[in-house]
């Protein structure tokens, strides 16, 4: 081989290492960053945490993880339909178990804060996002989409609640076990897989296919945003 294929060679195999997901996120890498470097997310990571915001997060997620089930659901449903490949299935239902743990996890948590589920009022930005997730439930939505979108969601969480966990930060002790729920290494791993699972689809995709994944992938950044910033909002 001479000198000019090696070359080629290496760089396209360097593309390939990237994946599209990788080069997506260097795109777009300050929307990424506003998405998993929020003040909220700085604040818990700093101990300096208004407690009445954790309190607002933990009752709007809630209602937004209800939300989310179906759309994971209609995922599964869509891998099942349309991928080649059972690995895909396995993945989305092992986010699905979770879900089912997650739902159990945030009734003690909210026992625990003194917040009453039942009595949670979604707010604008919520409503919002729980819209956009129905819409993505539609059988129009390709599987690839859908898929990215899943990837989008699961890894604003898993980015942002593993910051808060490095070494050296002021997390407040009884705000760990929330952050250690996104933020632990086998979810960063189930992530990672996730991501690898979208990024084969994407790259047999049509490029119409992928421009839709990828405008979804920055629209779930700017969703998250909203949803952070909602726990400021004065009551
Ligand atoms: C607003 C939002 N985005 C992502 C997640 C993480 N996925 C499931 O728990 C979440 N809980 N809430």
């Amino acid at each position: 081989m001479d000198k000019q294929q090696q070359e080629s060679r290496s760089s396209s195999n360097k593309k390939v290492d990237l994946g599209v997901i990788a080069t997506w996120v260097k795109k777009h890498a300050s929307l990424y960053e506003a998405a998993t470097r929020h003040p909220f997310i700085e604040s818990i990571r700093n101990g300096t945490v208004d407690l009445s915001s954790f309190r607002r997060w933990l009752g709007q997620d809630y209602i937004f993880v209800r939300a989310f089930v179906p759309f994971v659901a209609s995922v599964l449903v869509k891998a099942c339909n349309e991928t080649d490949d059972s690995s895909d299935m396995e993945v989305i239902l092992g986010g699905m178990a979770a879900l089912n743990d997650e739902l159990a996890w945030f009734k003690k948590e909210a026992s625990k804060w003194g917040v009453t589920l039942s009595a949670i009022v979604p707010l604008a930005a919520n409503v919002r996002y729980c819209s956009f997730l129905k819409s993505l439930m539609s059988l129009e939505v390709e599987y690839t989409v859908a898929l990215t979108a899943f990837w989008a969601i699961e890894a604003v969480y898993q980015d942002s609640f593993a910051y808060c966990l490095e070494e050296d930060t002021e997390t407040p002790e009884e705000l760990k076990e929330t952050c250690y729920r996104w933020g632990n290494d086998d979810f960063g791993e189930w992530c990672c897989t996730l991501e690898e699972r979208a990024n084969r689809r994407l790259q047999m995709a049509s490029e119409d296919v992928r421009k839709k994944a990828e405008a979804v992938f920055l629209r779930v950044l700017e969703l998250e945003i909203e949803f952070w910033d909602m726990s400021r909002v004065g009551i």
